[in-house]
């Protein structure tokens, strides 16, 4: 089996370009980072360091790499059983026109194998998101080709992989925790599902992409947001503050007393998801900074996204919110003068002031029955206590 992954990053070479490989099937990357690409399709190898519970060196043999931008993207598209990415929400777009261009050969070739596409980003239903892009780049004269025999497979990933510096100087080099899961749609896929040692089907994709985004993504980014408030440059150090924790674990609640309501979760089992994702954020062998995790906090604000859906879920099932609201406040209190986001929001708050700018970035009413949005002004004032020093 072969695969083509968008992204040689750290998701790419640390989880899903690892994974696929551990299962034998050859996999080349296609990235825009020559200077990877170029070592990759050299060495054909590179070392992953699997640091936490236990920690071991593996090496990753057998990959190729080409150029994203190259016409050989059209090639692979038109050959390979698997098309997966990890390039971040904001490039799908971008690489959407060189899919649809290799779709269009793969037909023109007649290659009538099944090909299954998969988008492994922090995205509520990334891969269907992916698919409307590629369509709007594809002749309309392909599109029942390219629906009868391509699956479009939403998907759910978690595994830490902070960028790492090596000892040796090794551009492939990526050390991850030791935690990885990846969850696919099974309803998604054309042709039979591929089995591969840890990549989990399930056919309620939606409980797990929730519990993930919503817990795991959710508690990262207060930590990270409180972690900038109180000075603290990683999230290990983040967490280990009583605080903070304190918020972030009752934050997590929060987002988990919805879910539970929502999808049903065991309770318990759930407490033990979120003390497992505490005992992740503070993994002594990660150094992971509050810059990598809260950054572009606009995206991160967004109404689908950790911060603002849990807590319309809050007001569905009408239950407590107050930690949820310190880590928004915090976000809109996130100030980094390298993440154009974070730019773009101190701005919006000088010109707007807080609350019109959380109600523009989020959705969020500004006034509810005729009066100020009382959890917009509740937001604001925790911000306001934020920005005195005063929290
Ligand atoms: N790092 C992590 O711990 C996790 C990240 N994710 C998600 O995985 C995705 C990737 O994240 P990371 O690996 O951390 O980012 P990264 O920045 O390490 O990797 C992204 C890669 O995409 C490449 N890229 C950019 N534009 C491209 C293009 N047009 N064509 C091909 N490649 C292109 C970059 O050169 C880079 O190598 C994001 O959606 C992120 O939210 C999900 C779970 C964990
Ligand atoms: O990659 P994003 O969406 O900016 O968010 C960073 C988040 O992604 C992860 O890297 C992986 O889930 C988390 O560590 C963190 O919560």
């Amino acid at each position: 089996m072969k695969a083509l992954h968008f992204g040689a990053g750290n998701i790419g070479r640390g989880f899903i370009g690892k994974l696929l490989s551990d299962a034998g099937i050859h996999v080349t990357f296609a990235d825009v980072n020559q200077q990877v690409v170029d070592a990759i399709a050299t060495r054909h190898e590179y070392p992953v360091n699997v640091v936490g519970e236990y920690a071991v060196t593996e090496t990753v043999k057998n990959v190729d790499a080409i150029s994203s931008l190259s016409d050989d993207v059209f090639k692979q598209i038109a050959q390979v059983d698997l098309i997966t990415t990890a390039v971040g929400p904001q490039i799908l777009a971008r690489i959407a026109g060189s899919v649809a261009q290799g779709l269009v050969q793969r037909c023109n070739d007649q290659n009538t194998s099944p090909l299954n596409i998969i988008a492994c980003e922090n995205m509520v239903r990334g891969t269907s998101q992916f698919k409307e892009y590629i369509f709007k780049a594809l002749p309309e004269n392909y599109h029942v080709w390219v629906n009868q025999h391509v699956g479009f497979v939403d998907s759910a990933v978690d595994r830490i992989v902070p960028p790492a510096t090596s000892k040796t100087g090794d551009i492939l080099e990526v050390t991850v925790e030791t935690f990885s899961e990846w969850i696919v749609d099974k309803n998604q896929f054309n042709g039979p599902v591929p089995a591969i040692k840890g990549m989990e089907v399930v056919d309620n994709l939606m409980a797990f992409v929730e519990r993930k985004l919503f817990t795991l993504n959710t508690g990262h980014a207060i930590t990270a947001y409180l972690g900038f408030y109180f000075g603290v440059e990683t999230i290990r150090d983040a967490i280990l503050n009583d605080k903070i924790r304190a918020i972030v674990r009752q934050a997590m609640e929060e987002s988990g007393a919805v879910l539970i309501k929502r999808y049903n979760f065991d309770a318990k089992k759930h407490a033990a998801y979120i003390d497992k994702i505490l005992s992740r954020f503070e993994n002594p062998y990660l150094h992971d900074d509050t810059a990598r995790v809260g950054r572009q906090p606009i995206r991160k604000l967004s109404s689908g996204d950790r911060l603002i859906k849990p807590l319309l879920g809050t007001f569905e099932y009408h239950t407590a919110n107050d930690n949820l609201l310190i880590g928004i406040a915090a976000a809109l209190n996130y100030r980094n003068q390298e993440d154009e986001q974070a730019i773009e929001l101190a701005e919006k708050i000088t010109k707007s002031g807080v609350e019109a700018a959380l109600c523009e970035v989020s959705g969020l009413e500004a006034s509810v029955l005729g009066k100020s949005n009382p959890v917009v002004s509740r937001v604001a004032q925790i911000y306001h206590s934020m920005q005195n020093k005063q929290f």
